[in-house]
């Protein structure tokens, strides 16, 4: 198969779809593999390392679109990138389409095959695409949260583990999956006060297991949250419903309630954000104030750390890639149902129904679209 790997366009996006190590394995299995001059620059990747494992380097985007029926992204298409995907094309990256009806329309315009990273799955139930960048994502957000909650950056002026002798910062985590797991690590490394919310009993257990007493854990609800956000230094959204846009758990109105120079973390703003306040933010200007209470709300987290977040990236993503190489995209989405959980669009229609129930559209399979149980 054709396989092209565009640079990312997104603002201070540096990851690339496809390693030197990735391309080598893909080209020995008789693959052709099409690389836009400098897509790797920006994770340390340079065109030599590509054309010395074959991938053929080709000098913008268009002669990418123009050379590949597979796409590999990261980041969901931009506008300029949608209006190059055709009907020929299978695009597999993150895509988070439930709370963007513009990228939605662009993608049915197309007539492309879209499969999305996140709603891909594992016999465990996990997210296989998802896991390595919420690690990510989770890992980091203590990192800015500390830097946010220095006064020099307006947040309370507190040092997340304190001193012997005062307080530590008091965090709280909301969702206690990937992201939400590996900011607890972070935080209790760093001697905070964590508590972590969950909906899901099980996974409750298993942290209190996992972190053996270091970390609290609580049951989300409205009024269980609405009492610890009054009280905490350090706010976390890490929640998901795959698929869907996130649920709003903090309110414009609850602000008011908490300490002055409080930080919130939305890592779920890919998703729309569980913090009524919460809009997306960029690298170049992340953080942003509401009432007193600083917002962190990054979509693309994992883009500031690209060297470590490639090749997490890659290492989930390549057995993928090879499959859909190997077999066409059909008959790799049929042949594998946890693929065929990443479909999302083909033929002009959204074929995933919790994206096309969020986005009020309706959703239609495609005849050859059969996957085996
Ligand atoms: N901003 C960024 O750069 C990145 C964002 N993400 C996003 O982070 C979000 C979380 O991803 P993961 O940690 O992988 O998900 P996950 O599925 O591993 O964990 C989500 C957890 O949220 C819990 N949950 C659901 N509703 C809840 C509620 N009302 N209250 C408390 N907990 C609730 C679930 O039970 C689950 O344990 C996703 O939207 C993902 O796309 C992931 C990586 C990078
Ligand atoms: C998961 C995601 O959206 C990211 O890594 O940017
Ligand atoms: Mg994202």
């Amino acid at each position: 198969m054709r396989i092209g790997v565009p640079s990312e366009i997104k603002k201070q996006e540096s990851r690339v779809g496809l390693t030197p190590e990735s391309v080598g394995d893909l080209v020995s299995a008789g693959h052709e593999v099409f690389v836009q001059s400098n897509a790797g620059v920006g994770s340390g990747l340079s065109d030599e390392e590509y054309t010395a494992v074959g991938a053929t380097i080709v000098p913008d985007a268009d002669a990418v679109f123009k050379s590949a029926e597979l796409i590999v992204k990261v980041k969901e298409p931009q506008p300029e990138e949608t209006a190059r995907l055709t009907p020929a094309h299978t695009l597999f990256t993150y895509l988070h389409l439930a709370p963007d009806p513009v990228q939605a329309k662009g993608l049915i315009k197309s007539g492309c095959t879209a499969i999305a990273y996140e709603t891909v799955t594992e016999p465990s139930g996990g997210l296989p695409l998802l896991r390595p960048m919420s690690q990510v994502a989770g890992r980091m957000s203590m990192q800015v949260a500390a830097w946010a909650l220095m006064r020099t950056r307006r947040g309370r002026g507190l040092l997340l583990g304190g001193v012997p002798g005062t307080q530590p910062a008091k965090v709280i985590i909301i969702g206690g999956g990937v992201s939400g797991t590996n900011a607890a690590e972070i935080a209790v490394g760093m001697r905070a006060d964590v508590t972590v919310f969950d909906r899901n009993n099980n996974r409750l257990a298993e942290l209190d297991a996992q972190f053996n007493g270091l970390v609290k854990t609580m049951y989300s609800t409205k009024a269980s949250l609405a009492a610890a956000v009054k009280e905490a230094d350090l706010v976390i959204g890490a929640v998901l419903i795959p698929g869907a846009s996130a649920p709003k758990l903090i309110s414009r109105e609850q602000l008011k309630t908490m300490k002055p120079g409080a930080v919130l973390v939305d890592i779920a703003i890919d998703q729309g954000g569980c913090f009524e306040t919460s809009k997306p933010t960029t690298h170049e200007d992340p953080i942003y104030d509401v009432d007193g209470i600083l917002h962190y709300c990054v979509a693309n987290m994992p883009g500031a750390v690209p060297r470590t977040s490639t090749y997490a990236l890659n290492n989930a993503t390549l057995p993928f890639v090879m499959q859909i190489a190997n077999k066409g995209t059909k008959a790799a989405l049929n042949e594998n149902a946890h693929l065929a959980h990443g479909l999302t669009v083909a033929e002009g229609h959204i074929t995933h129904e919790q994206v096309a129930r969020d986005l009020g559209m309706t959703y239609k399979l495609p005849d050859w679209f059969k996957p085996e149980a």
